[in-house]
C-alpha cells in the first residue's frame, strides 16, 4: 500500500472516531479492576465490560493536557496498526467523559518489559532474542507503512508472559509519518538518538525510521545488561563519548561496558547505533544476527541452549500464520523498497554517570502508583509539535 493510501485511511479513521466520540458514564458499562500503569498524559486501567464480561485495558488521556486531535491521532494509528500480531490489539472502542478521552485495548496481564529486566544483570540472551525479534517485526511493520514510533523503550513493550514468548509494541502517542516535520522543544532520555539530542538544531527535524533503530539498539543493550549505555547521547556524557571514539574507529579499545559482547553482537550494535543517522541500518537487518551468539560469558555461550529466537508457543495457529506472513513480508524486496523521538519518563540511575566506567546507568523501576519503590532520576520529556 502506498504511503498516501495509509494517510487517507488514518485521516478517515480519525474522522469516524471524531463523529462517534460519545460521552459515556464508565461505571455503567465497565467495572474497574485495577490500575495497570500510568503515563505522562493519563493512566491505563484494567476493566471488565459489564455486559460481555470481556477484560480490557482502558487508556485514559486527560483532556486538560491532551488535545482532541492528539487523542484521535493516537487512537486511529493504534487501530490502523493493530492487525500486526506484534502490536497491541484494539477493540475499536473510543469515548469520552468530562475529564478524559478514552480508548480500549487488549490487556497484557504480565505488564511491560521494564518490569522484568533485572537491574544491572539483564535478561538471558535467549529471552532477549525472543522479545526483540517480535519488537523488530512490529517496528518493521510500522516502517513499511511509513510510520515511525518515536518512543521505543521497555515501558512501551507489553508482555503476556515472563519468558517473553508473546510481546507486543504499544503506545503510539508519538507516532508520526516518516518525513513529517517536527519541532524539538526540550529534554532527552537515554533512548534518544544523538541527532535529536543535538541542541544546536533549533530548526527541528524530519521524522525518520533511523531514530527508532537507535532506540531499538539502546533497548537491546538495556535488556542484555540491565543498564543504560549512557545517560544522554550527547557530548559531555563520558560513556557516550567513549562509545563514539570506538564507533568512529578512533580507538581500537572496546568501551568497558561493551566488552561483554561477542564480535558479532558488537558488529550489530555498530550498525544499529551508527552515530551518523544516514549510515544506521534498517531494523530488519537485526534479523541476520539472531543465529549468532551475542554474549561472551560462559553461561550464555550456548545462546540460551539454542532456543529459537521466535518461539511464540502460546499463539494460535491463526497467529502463527500471520507470524509467517509477516516474517516473509519483512524480508520481501517490495518492503525493502518501501522502507524509507517523546513525552517520556526514563528511569536512570544518577549514580551511573559518576560510577566506574564499567557500570553505566542502571534501571530503577518507575513509581507508577506513587507509593511504591521510587526511582532515582527521571529525565525530562521532549514534546514535539507537528
Ligand atoms: N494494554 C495494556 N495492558 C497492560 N498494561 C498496559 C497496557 N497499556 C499500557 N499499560 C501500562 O501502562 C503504562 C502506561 O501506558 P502508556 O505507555 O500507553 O501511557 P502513556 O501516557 O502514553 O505513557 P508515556 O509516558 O510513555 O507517554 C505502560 O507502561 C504499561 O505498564
Amino acid at each position: 500500500m502506498s504511503s498516501h493510501a495509509s494517510v487517507d485511511i488514518l485521516e478517515e479513521l480519525q474522522l469516524i472516531a471524531a463523529q462517534n466520540l460519545e460521552k459515556l458514564d464508565i461505571s455503567k458499562y465497565y467495572e474497574v479492576v485495577r490500575e495497570l500503569g500510568k503515563g505522562t498524559y493519563g493512566k491505563v486501567d484494567l476493566v471488565v465490560h459489564k455486559m460481555r464480561g470481556t477484560k480490557m485495558a482502558l487508556k485514559f488521556l486527560r483532556k486538560r493536557t491532551t488535545k482532541l486531535k492528539s487523542f484521535l491521532r493516537e487512537y486511529s494509528v493504534s487501530l490502523y496498526l493493530s492487525p500486526c500480531p506484534f502490536i497491541i490489539n484494539m477493540y475499536g472502542i473510543a469515548f469520552q467523559t468530562d475529564d478524559f478521552y478514552i480508548f480500549a485495548q487488549e490487556v497484557a496481564l504480565a505488564g511491560d518489559l521494564f518490569d522484568i529486566i533485572p537491574p544491572q544483570v539483564g535478561l538471558p540472551e535467549s529471552v532477549t532474542k525472543r522479545c526483540v525479534h517480535q519488537v523488530a517485526l512490529a517496528l518493521d511493520y510500522m516502517h513499511c507503512k511509513k510510520l515511525v514510533h518515536r518512543d521505543i523503550k521497555p515501558e512501551n513493550v507489553l508482555i503476556f508472559d515472563a519468558e517473553c514468548r508473546k510481546v507486543k509494541l504499544s503506545d503510539f502517542g508519538m507516532t508520526r509519518r516518516a518525513g513529517s516535520p517536527v519541532k524539538r522543544v526540550s529534554g532527552t532520555i537515554p533512548y534518544t538518538a544523538p541527532e535529536l539530542c543535538d541542541t544546536s538544531r533549533h530548526e527541528g527535524f524530519y521524522v525518520d525510521n533511523s531514530t527508532d533503530v537507535w532506540a531499538f539498539g539502546v533497548l537491546l543493550f538495556c535488556m542484555l545488561t540491565g543498564n543504560f549505555p549512557w545517560e544522554k547521547a550527547m557530548p559531555g556524557d563520558a560513556f557516550y563519548e567513549e562509545f563514539v571514539r570506538w564507533q568512529r574507529r578512533r580507538t581500537g579499545t572496546v568501551p568497558s561496558q561493551w566488552r561483554r559482547f561477542t564480535d558479532d553482537a558488537l558488529r550489530m550494535f555498530r550498525r544499529l547505533l551508527s552515530i551518523d543517522q544516514d549510515r544506521r541500518c534498517s531494523v530488519k537487518e537485526v534479523f541476520s544476527y539472531f543465529n549468532q551468539c551475542w554474549m561472551l560469558d560462559a553461561e550464555n555461550r550456548t545462546c540460551g541452549g539454542g532456543a529459537p529466537p521466535l518461539d511464540i508457543s502460546s499463539s494460535s495457529s491463526e497467529e502463527d500464520a500471520l507470524v509467517d506472513r509477516l516474517k516473509h513480508q519483512s524480508l520481501s524486496p517490495a518492503c525493502v523498497a518501501e522502507t524509507g523521538g517523546m513525552s517520556m519518563d526514563a528511569h536512570f540511575s544518577s549514580a551511573s554517570t559518576g560510577g566506574s566506567p564499567s557500570s553505566t546507568g542502571s534501571f530503577e523501576r518507575v513509581n507508577r502508583d506513587g507509593n511504591e519503590r521510587g526511582r532515582i532520576l527521571v529525565t525530562t520529556p521532549i514534546e514535539i509539535c507537528v
